[in-house]
């Protein structure tokens, strides 16, 4: 039997009365990509540090690369790669001497640097800028520089967290190239966070996190074949009518989400019609689509991810107060 990559076993962080991480249990196989989705302040970055050796756990344990996160902290640390959200490039360092001087951190063997340094930044389309210094890139260029340094030292396992958190869609998607062919190339385990539902697409498997416990971890294929129902979405000038009369006509269970009164059915497009025929209210509009990871995450929390951070807003402002 192989090792896995990562094993955590009722892994938990407190902070005072907080509860971030509630005794998380999960493993991930060595090639695989896994991803933490959920809002933000689920518990992902949380989870993530402690893998990382960044914090350290209330209880439980965690073994990454087949080290424990607590007692083997030096080796945990020296088979990872890290991008993490805050970027800690230096910015009046060039791209190659950020580079080099995280090589020399890691003990990257001189003669191996040099070819190391043109692999990576060559796979995330830097080398010819190697020469520019760092205040001079973009936001993106910052965050390809930053993979390409956390994989200089090969890494068995590379942590992303929120990779492409603030970048445009085009550079997302760029990033998200560079992660594929680093897939492919090297002989890695990637495990990232995200609340991007696209973006947990591209996992082989994702673990849905909220309110600091891993609801369901499954492939994102699996995850949507067992919601199984379609989502239909109305307009109406009165919600909670509505709600009373999808309840009275059709026994259906109906709630609004972003702005929609929302609901699941077998066969959205067959249910249209009797809609319009038989509910009694005016409807201004009517949307239906497949079980997307949105319904996956709706079906096993109980709301959106929009609606999830919106209520969750008051985390942001807490983490940044305890960054200080
Ligand atoms: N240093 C800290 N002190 C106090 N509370 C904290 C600290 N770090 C995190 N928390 C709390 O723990 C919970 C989980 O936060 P965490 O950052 O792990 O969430 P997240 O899912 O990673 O969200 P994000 O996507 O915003 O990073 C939140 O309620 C947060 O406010």
């Amino acid at each position: 039997m192989t090792t896995p990559a990562v094993a955590v076993q009722g892994l938990k962080k407190t902070y005072g009365k907080v509860e971030a991480v509630k005794g998380v249990s999960f493993e991930v196989a060595p090639g695989e990509v896994f991803g933490f989705l959920g809002p933000n302040g689920a518990g992902k970055t949380t989870t993530i540090s402690m893998l990382c050796t960044l914090i350290h756990p209330t209880g439980g344990q965690a073994r990454v690369a087949g080290h424990d996160v607590v007692t083997a902290r030096d080796q945990v640390r020296a088979n990872i790669g890290l991008v993490f959200q805050d970027p800690t490039l230096d910015s009046y360092l060039t791209a190659e001497q950020n580079l080099r001087f995280h090589a020399e951190l890691y003990g990257v063997p001189k003669s191996l640097v040099g070819e190391r340094l043109r692999q990576v930044m060559e796979m995330v389309a830097l080398w010819d800028r190697k020469d520019a210094k760092v205040m001079t890139f973009s936001g993106g260029m910052k965050r390809r520089l930053e993979i390409a340094r956390g994989l200089l030292h090969s890494p068995r396992v590379l942590f992303l967290d929120e990779p492409t958190v603030g970048l445009d869609p085009q550079t997302r998607s760029a990033i998200w190239g560079y992660i594929n062919k680093l897939r492919h190339r090297e002989d890695i385990t990637i495990f990232m966070t995200t609340h991007y539902m696209d973006e947990a697409e591209y996992c082989d498997r994702i673990a849905i996190m909220d309110h600091g416990e891993i609801v369901v971890v499954d492939s994102p294929e699996a995850l949507k074949a067992s919601v199984g129902k379609d989502r239909v979405q109305i307009h109406t000038p009165d919600e909670g009518a509505a709600i009373l009369a999808l309840r009275e006509c059709f026994g259906l269970e109906a709630a609004v989400h972003e702005g929609a009164v929302t609901f699941a059915v077998a066969s959205g497009e067959e249910f249209v019609p009797r809609l319009f025929a038989e509910l009694g209210l005016p409807i201004q509009s009517v949307s239906v689509s497949r079980p997307s990871l949105d319904d996956v995450f709706m079906n096993y929390t109980g709301s959106t991810i929009r609606d999830a951070e919106e209520s969750g807003a008051g985390n942001q402002w807490m983490k940044a107060m305890a960054r200080r």
